[in-house]
This record gives C-alpha cells, sequence and structure tokens, in this order.
C-alpha cells in the first residue's frame, strides 16, 4: 500500500504528518511507526503525527514518539499539525482540535508563526534541585551551570531512568538564565531517547517553573531552543496558571509517498 506524508518542523523538532482522515493507517504497528522515524532506514522524525476526524472538533491529533509508541501531548508537533490543517484545507487561521490531554484552541498568524493553547497548570512539585509539573506531558526542570557544554544525553537518560519516575519517564529540561525575560534550555526527550533540538511542552513546563522559582515575574517568556525560539506566555492567578500559550515557527519541509 503506498501511503502519503509529510514532513515538518518547529524550531527543528521534526515529524512525519499523515493525513489519516479515511483511516488508512495501521495505527497499531510500531514497528512501522519507529521505521518511518528512522533517520537512516526511514523518513526521519522525532514523532509521527496522524491528522484525524473528530466530530467535535477541527481534527484530532494521534501522536507517536520516535520509538513508536502512542505518547502524551507534543506542543511543538501540535503547532505543525495545526501548519498541516492548514495547507490540507481542513481549516483557514484558527483551530480547535482534540489531543490526549484534551482540547486545543490554535491560530496562525500571517507570516506562519503558529500559537497553541496548552492546557492549565495547576500542579507544580518545587524541591531544592528541581521543579517537575505536567503541561501534557511530563517534564523535570533543573538550572545547570555551563549549559552549552552540558552532556544532555547522558545526564538526561541517567534522571528519566533514575528512581525519580520509574517506568512512565520524564522528558528532563535543563535550563539556563540568559536574564529577567529570555531563558535557554536543552531537552532530553523521553520516547526519543535522546536530545531533541526544541520541546514545546518542556518549553512551556520551563517558562511556568522559572516564575514560579522567581526567576522572572514575567508573563511572557522567550525560550532559546537549540533549533530556534519559542515564546510561552500564561495568566497567573493563586497558583494556577492559565491561557498558557505556545508560539513559533511550524514549517513544511517536504512531501513523498511511502510503500508500506
Ligand atoms: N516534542 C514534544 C514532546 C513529545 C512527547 C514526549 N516525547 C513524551 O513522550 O512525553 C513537544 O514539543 O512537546
Amino acid at each position: 500500500m503506498q501511503i502519503e506524508f509529510y514532513k515538518y518542523q518547529g524550531t527543528g523538532n521534526d515529524f512525519v504528518m499523515i493525513d489519516n482522515r479515511q483511516a488508512i493507517f495501521p495505527k497499531e504497528n510500531i514497528q512501522l511507526i519507529a521505521h518511518l522515524c528512522d533517520r537512516r532506514f526511514g523518513i526521519g522524525g522525532d514523532g509521527l503525527i496522524l491528522l484525524e476526524n473528530d466530530p467535535e472538533t477541527d481534527f484530532k491529533m494521534v501522536y507517536y514518539n520516535s520509538d513508536g509508541n502512542p505518547s502524551s501531548m507534543c506542543g511543538n508537533g501540535g503547532r505543525c499539525l495545526v501548519a498541516f490543517a492548514k495547507k490540507l484545507n481542513v481549516i483557514d487561521d484558527n483551530a480547535t482540535f482534540i489531543a490526549t490531554d484534551g482540547l486545543h484552541h490554535a491560530s496562525v498568524a500571517d507570516n506562519g508563526i503558529v500559537s497553541l493553547q496548552m492546557i492549565n497548570v495547576d500542579e507544580v512539585k518545587i524541591t531544592p534541585d528541581y521543579v517537575f509539573m505536567n503541561t501534557g506531558s511530563p517534564h523535570h526542570i533543573q538550572l545547570v551551570e555551563d549549559l552549552e557544554n552540558y552532556n544532555v544525553k547522558e545526564n538526561g537518560a541517567s534522571i528519566r531512568y533514575g528512581e525519580l519516575y520509574g517506568k512512565q519517564g520524564s522528558n528532563i529540561n535543563f535550563v539556563k538564565k540568559i536574564d529577567e525575560t529570555t531563558f535557554s534550555l536543552r531537552t532530553y526527550e523521553r520516547g526519543v531517547e535522546d536530545e531533541t533540538l526544541a520541546c514545546g511542552t518542556g518549553a512551556t513546563a520551563v517558562a511556568i517553573a522559572m516564575n514560579v522559582l522567581g526567576e522572572t515575574k514575567a508573563n511572557s517568556i522567550d525560550l532559546n531552543v537549540e533549533g530556534g525560539k519559542l515564546v510561552v506566555s500564561f495568566d497567573k492567578k493563586d497558583g494556577q496558571f492559565t491561557n498558557v500559550f505556545l508560539k513559533g515557527p511550524a514549517e513544511f519541509v517536504f512531501k513523498g509517498t511511502i510503500e508500506i
């Protein structure tokens, strides 16, 4: 069977996109998904995303990590899927869609920047060494010295597989403060089991964590990721974070056809 795919990237977090509105894709085939995401033997990507029909919203997002397993929310993937939906004429400039963590609203600006509303955050674990929260996916956040030379893969894997997070694991973010409203981060992604060039739910978690820790008083925060720049904004009241938005580029790279 031949399947048409599209490749998208958002600040270097890259995804294989498939229009599955006709339910043609063999979703249970973990090996196939991992193969399609493989950078040498397949198309290559940090994940694979299916765009599916949903009776109540514009579309449904079905997300798989590059290891082939379905996972929790992907912020950059969600932004790329909105750009993909626009390309397919499923939406115009505004979208409402359903993902594993619930309903999302998004918009595409004239310059192609996609703004995606993320889930509200009302539970943040603060310890002297790290912060943990769920922004649609689980995130460990830790400030480090010398972020540029930090071994993200080795240290990320040791925390992800360590006693803190058990079998489920977590994504691990290492952070450096640049100025009052800007932070740099590097992320080890669960399910990719490596550093990726960006992570949207990770950038969201870092922005909220830096506010909670008092590293910034801002509610619109610039995040430097390895593949570009993201902006996260939110409202904060009584320890609750609402109207959380993740904003940044989401670009079409190429399309093709694969025989599966
Ligand atoms: N790249 C993503 C996060 C994808 C999910 C993550 N790997 C997990 O399994 O928790 C993002 O942009 O948020």
